[in-house]
């Protein structure tokens, strides 16, 4: 580790700027070639950005001037820019919002009928916000009214146009991705920042001045400060908020995270102006979110919650993952533990669900990134404690990839293997780290006569890609096969690996993907409704109000249409659409449930079904002739 070094920090937000020499603890969060200096704020007593509290009422203290929003741009139009800046602008339309991206194919994809997104409910928002809708009426039975729902005009833009999109923006939302950096310091470790200080360069340059820049990625703890010193060297005279306010929507989920959030963190300086833009983007948000859950805090704690967020999160899954290891050896049941301990009101019973591990985009880079902060600021042992929830995670793949083994007497030559499920979870179309493809990587190692993929939501050509990016060798590849149904892949197999708990392979069946859609329309005011003349639709009907209207007018039809109030404009795709011509894929999952009768018919002995999200019931899979496994499933007494 380099020696100390001394560092010159320029900390403005008062009249006059102060200079303190503070010592850096390791050259690592220093401005290296081609490294944003996002060094946390350490070995500060405070903010570094916050001007130090003043008891007289100088300009500085006095309260500016609420700030009026006309015009959002969110830079990234991807997983997370696009379905915010559609929820902001769905809820707000009143306020213009551009997404802007440098994709011009993925920015073309938001413009058309096929989104590059697939998330349950969001095609319906985009085309009511992007496209805008139909004047319309709606009789309601309870109150025997028919009512007037007047027509909207479009408030949400997709383009490649940067300069005018952030150019006219009164906020600037910075989505883009910071995946875990693959090369030089902190490689493997902490976030690749060069997309954030990307987007900053071009917000520094079009941004209009006394633009709020919002920093949505997640970032190291101290990022705010990157965006602010590259905003103030291209425009020095210019007076730009940055403010934090992660994003915290879970894939598969998005549509409705957004729609009904458990908190909106809103990260600021505790200066005037900073306080005013943190209010600024808490007027926005508070179109749908009450306020009561719109949490303003510090830049820094805006930053580091984020991360804190997922590594807990991770922290509990691989805390009960540790345990199912204990309860195959000691007769116990995993699940019977998760609902003992989920019962105690202090510990709550999300995300205690044993399996083969935790995949996606963000926790395991989120957690890389928290200990690799960690590691700068010399605290091993705070590193060493995050660490250890991916070693668990990575040791629970392992171990399942090794059960898979054994309980085919140690030898998987000549045999078939069907692999049940790619996505990294149910309810998405996405591949990138999945669980499976390292478990997949393991026995296509010993050599199968085939290892046969469905999913019944992922696109074949994905799943192929990312499996041909861990297993390079051709010979190997060659044994893996993606099949579109259930039927091709478990026909001649001797296993059955399940590996993502989409409701397709439950057994007994579950209720599915519809239950979910239809509640999630579900408005809390429908009793309100029913009682009445509560002229809740008044002059200017929110969307929260015209989903109620959708609720009431669609009440005990079993087939609840798109849009029962007929207010969507159509949507037609060109002749010869790529969209309509590739491989279509359906997050929430297409095709028919898997019928196990008929897959133990098709299958060689012994039939064996890993169950590695504990999805089947174990004695009802027996009676159709199966041996089962579950993750932490002991033999008991
Ligand atoms: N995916 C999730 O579920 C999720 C949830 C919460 C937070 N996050 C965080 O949000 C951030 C964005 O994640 P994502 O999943 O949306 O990433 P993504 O890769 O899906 O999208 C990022 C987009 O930014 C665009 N982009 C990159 N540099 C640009 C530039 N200079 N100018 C304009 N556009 C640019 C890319 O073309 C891409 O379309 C990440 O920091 C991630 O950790 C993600
Ligand atoms: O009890 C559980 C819950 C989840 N998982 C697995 O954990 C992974 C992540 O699941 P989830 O958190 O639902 O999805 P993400 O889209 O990765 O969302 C996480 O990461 C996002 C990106 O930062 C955050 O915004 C979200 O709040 C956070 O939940 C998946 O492989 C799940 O199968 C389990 O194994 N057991």
């Amino acid at each position: 580790m380099a020696s100390p070094v001394n560092r010159t920090v320029i900390i403005s937000g008062d009249s006059a700027s102060t200079i303190e020499t503070v010592t850096a603890r390791s050259e690592l969060g220093s401005t290296a070639a081609g490294t944003p200096d996002t060094s946390p704020p350490t070995s500060r007593s405070r903010s570094p950005d916050e001007p130090k509290a003043s008891t007289s009422t100088d300009a500085s203290t006095v309260p500016l001037e609420p700030m009026e929003v006309k015009n959002i741009c969110f830079v990234g139009a991807g997983f997370v820019g696009g379905p915010t800046a559609a929820l902001i602008a769905f809820h707000n339309p009143h306020i213009q919002v551009t997404v802007v991206d440098l994709n011009a194919e993925r920015v073309a994809a938001w413009n058309s009928p096929h989104l590059p997104i697939h998330e349950t409910g969001l095609p319906k928002i985009v085309r009511i916000a992007r496209d805008g809708t139909n004047e319309t009426t709606a009789f309601l039975p309870t109150i025997n009214k028919t009512i007037k729902v007047a027509p909207r005009t479009p408030n949400l833009t997709f383009s490649t146009d940067l300069e005018n999109g952030i150019g006219a923006a009164d906020i600037v939302l910075i989505c883009v991705n910071t995946p875990t950096k693959t090369y030089g310091i902190g490689a493997g470790m902490t976030a690749d920042l060069s997309a954030v200080e990307g987007a900053s360069e071009t917000v520094a340059k079009y941004a209009k001045n006394g633009a709020v820049v919002v920093e949505k990625s997640t970032v190291p703890t101290g990022t705010a400060r990157m965006i602010r010193e590259i905003l103030a060297q291209y425009r020095p005279r210019c007076e730009f908020e940055v403010v934090s306010n992660p994003e915290f929507l879970a894939e598969g989920t998005a549509v409705r995270d957004l729609m009904n959030p458990d908190r909106i963190l809103i990260g600021s300086n505790t200066t005037p102006a900073g306080l005013r833009a943190a209010a600024a983007l808490k007027g926005v948000y508070a179109g749908w979110v009450p306020e009561s859950k719109i949490l303003t805090v510090n830049t820094w704690s805006s930053e580091l919650t984020k991360l804190v967020a997922n590594a807990m999160l991770a922290q509990r899954i691989s805390s009960i993952n540790s345990i199912s290891a204990m309860c195959e050896e000691l007769g116990a049941d995993v699940q019977e533990i998760s609902r003992g301990i989920g019962a105690d009101s202090r510990l709550g019973k999300k995300f205690l669900h044993a399996g083969v591990g935790f995949g996606g985009s963000c926790f395991e880079k989120d957690i890389l990134n928290l200990s690799y902060m960690a590691r700068v600021l010399h605290l091993d042992t705070v590193a060493d404690y995050w660490m250890g929830v991916l070693d668990i995670n990575k040791y629970q793949r392992q171990r399942f990839a090794e059960k898979v083994h054994r309980a085919l007497n140690g030898n998987l030559r000549g045999k078939k293997v069907a692999i049940f499920g790619f996505a990294f979870k149910e309810g998405t179309n996405d591949t990138r780290n999945s669980i499976a493809v390292h478990i997949i990587r393991q026995l296509a190692n010993e050599r199968p006569r085939e290892i046969a993929i469905f999913d019944p939501g992922c696109s074949p050509e994905e799943i192929l890609s990312e499996v041909g990016q861990h297993i390079q060798d051709e010979p190997t590849l060659a044994q893996v096969k993606v099949r579109t149904n259930w039927r091709e892949t478990t026909d001649g197999a001797s296993a059955i690996c399940i590996l993502t708990p989409w409701y397709h392979f439950h057994y007994p069946k579950q209720a599915q993907a519809t239950a979910r859609r239809t509640s999630l329309w579900n408005g809390s005011k429908e009793q309100q409704l029913a009682d009445a003349n509560t002229g809740f639709l008044g002059p200017h009907p929110t969307e929260m109000d015209l989903i109620e209207l959708e609720n009431c007018v669609t009440r005990g039809k079993n087939k609840v249409p798109l849009d029962p109030l007929k207010r969507l404009k159509p949507e037609a795709c060109p002749e010869n659409c790529k969209g309509c011509n590739t491989s279509s894929t359906n997050a929430e999952g297409g095709g028919d449930p898997v019928d196990w009768e008929e897959v133990s018919a098709m299958m060689k002995l012994p039939k064996l079904v890993l169950d590695g999200r504990n999805v089947v019931s174990a004695p009802e899979l027996e009676k159709l002739g199966f041996k089962v496994q579950g993750i932490g499933k002991g033999v008991g007494m």
